[in-house]
C-alpha cells in the first residue's frame, strides 16, 4: 500500500471523541484520525494559558524531546499542530487512563503489582537517561496505564536534556522533588538524571503505602525531604524496603543505579520471567 506521505495536519482531519481526563493546562479528548481510523488522545493547550503560564518554550522542549522516544513503557508523542488560539499534542492513546486514578482506588498496590511497576518504570528510566533526557516530574499523576495493564510515563512538559542548573520555578506537589532541587548544593547547583532515581523512590513508597513518605504541610515537607526523614510501615516486606532506602538518599551519587535496580530481589522475585 501506498507509504504514508505526512500530510498538513490539522484539526478537521480528526474526529473527536470522550473528553479522557483535564490536566491544568487544558483537556484531553479520544480521538480518531478520519482517514486512517487511527485512534489517539489529542491533547487541547490554550496558547494564552502557557503565555500567562510563561511554559511555552517547555512545551516546545517536550514537543522536540518526545517526538524522538521510541518505547513501550513511554507515551508516544506522535505529532503536532496549531491554530491561531491552540496548540494540539497528538498522543498515544492509553487504553486503561490514569494511574493515579487506580491507586486512588485500590488505597496502595499490592508488592506484585507494585513491583510490576516500577521494574517497567526502571526499564522506562535507563532508556530515557541513555538518551541524557530526564523526567524531573516522575509521579503517578504523569504516569498512564496502556490496554495491557502496562505503565507508560507520559507527560514530559518538565523534561530538559541533562546535566541541567537552569532553576526552573516549581508548581504542583512538593513530594516528589529530590533534596538537590530543594536546595541547591553551596558549589554548582547543577543536578543529573539521579534526580528521577529519588522520584522512583517516593513513587515505590506511594504505590505501597498509599500515600508519599514525607506528605506533610509544605515547609515540612522540604524539611523532611532535605533530612529523607521518612518511616516506612512494618507491613512492607524488607527487600522492597530495602530497595526504597537505595533510593531515597540524600546524595544523588550513592542512589541505587538502574542496572542494580533490575537485579534488586523485590524486583526479580515478583517479576516472573516465564509463564
Ligand atoms: N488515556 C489517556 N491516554 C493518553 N493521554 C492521556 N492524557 C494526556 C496525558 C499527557 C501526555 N502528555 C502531556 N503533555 C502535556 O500536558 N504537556 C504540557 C501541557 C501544558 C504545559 C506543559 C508545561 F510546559 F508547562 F510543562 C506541558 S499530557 C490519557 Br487520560
Amino acid at each position: 500500500d501506498q507509504p504514508s506521505v505526512p500530510r498538513e495536519l490539522h484539526l478537521g482531519m480528526f474526529e473527536i471523541g470522550k473528553p479522557l481526563g483535564k490536566g491544568k493546562f487544558g483537556r484531553v479528548y479520544l480521538a480518531k484520525e478520519r482517514s486512517s481510523g487511527f485512534v489517539c488522545a489529542l491533547k487541547v493547550l490554550h496558547k494564552s494559558e502557557l503565555q500567562q503560564g510563561g511554559v511555552q518554550k517547555q512545551v516546545r522542549r517536550e514537543i522536540e524531546i518526545q517526538s524522538n522516544l521510541r518505547h513501550p513503557n513511554v507515551l508516544r508523542l506522535y505529532g503536532h499542530f496549531h491554530d491561531s488560539k491552540r496548540i494540539f499534542l497528538i498522543l498515544e492513546f492509553a487504553g486503561r487512563g490514569e494511574l493515579y486514578k487506580h491507586l486512588r482506588k485500590e488505597h496502595r498496590f499490592p508488592e506484585w503489582k507494585a513491583s510490576m511497576y516500577i521494574a517497567q518504570m526502571a526499564a522506562a528510566l535507563k532508556y530515557l537517561h541513555k538518551k541524557h533526557v530526564m523526567h524531573r516530574d516522575i509521579k503517578p499523576e504523569n504516569i498512564l496505564v496502556g490496554i495491557h495493564g502496562e505503565i507508560k510515563i507520559s507527560d514530559f512538559g518538565w523534561s530538559v536534556h541533562a546535566p541541567n542548573n537552569r532553576r526552573q520555578t516549581m508548581c504542583g506537589t512538593l513530594d516528589y522533588l529530590p533534596p538537590e532541587m530543594l536546595k541547591p548544593g553551596s558549589g554548582d547547583n547543577t543536578y543529573s538524571e539521579k534526580v528521577d532515581l529519588w522520584s522512583l523512590g517516593v513513587l515505590t513508597y506511594e504505590f505501597l503505602v498509599g500515600e508519599a513518605p514525607f506528605e506533610d504541610t509544605p515547609v515540612m515537607t522540604q524539611r523532611r525531604i532535605t533530612r529523607a526523614d521518612m518511616s516506612i510501615p512494618a507491613f512492607v516486606s524488607p527487600e522492597a524496603k530495602d530497595l526504597i532506602k537505595r533510593l531515597l538518599v540524600l546524595d544523588p551519587e550513592k542512589r541505587i543505579p538502574l542496572d542494580e535496580i533490575q537485579r534488586h530481589p523485590w524486583i526479580v522475585k515478583h517479576c516472573v520471567k516465564d509463564g
